[in-house]
């Protein structure tokens, strides 16, 4: 099976209202990430319940769609070799406290609910979110 070269991200509305966005998008991009698509917005009920629809009925699932729809959100295609797995490393554990030194999380996030950064968890997941935020046009695979 071939591995996706592209992974989504959102900088989540706790990370984007504190002034983080800058901060995030240069340390992504220092771990070797190329931004191929980037965009300040921000997700509606409807968006946020289909976003996080894997998790309907956990007993986070309230407390994540309201946090998601608090405030703006920077949403990003990020190229690099086998970008999922690399990314997901980079952005760290769930719970910050318990994320690696030098990850985003453990940098950024302030608790496992508001942790800053998201990141897709599979190749498929890669494809299916970076087209729920942009259409083809937006997304630039030469850079
Ligand atoms: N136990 C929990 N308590 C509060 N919020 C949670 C909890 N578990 C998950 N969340 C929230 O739901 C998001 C999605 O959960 P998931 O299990 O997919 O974590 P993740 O894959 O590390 O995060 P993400 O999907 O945002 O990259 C988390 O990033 C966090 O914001």
């Amino acid at each position: 099976m071939s591995i996706s070269n592209f992974t989504l991200t959102m900088i989540k509305p706790d990370a984007v209202s504190k002034g983080l966005t800058g901060s995030i998008l240069k340390d992504i991009t220092d771990a070797g990430f190329s931004i191929i698509a980037l965009k300040l917005t921000s997700l509606t009920l409807t968006d946020a319940q289909r976003f996080y629809s894997i998790h309907q009925g956990k007993p986070f699932y309230e407390d994540l769609i309201q946090f998601m729809t608090s405030g703006p959100i920077v949403a990003a295609v990020l190229k690099k070799e086998n970008a999922v797995e690399s990314f997901r490393k980079l952005i760290g554990s769930t719970n910050p406290d318990q994320a690696e030194e030098g990850t985003l999380r453990k940098k950024y996030a302030e608790s496992t609910q508001r942790n800053a950064v998201h990141g897709s968890d599979s190749d498929e997941n890669a494809t299916i979110e970076a087209h729920f935020h942009f259409a083809d046009r937006e997304i630039f695979f030469c850079l």
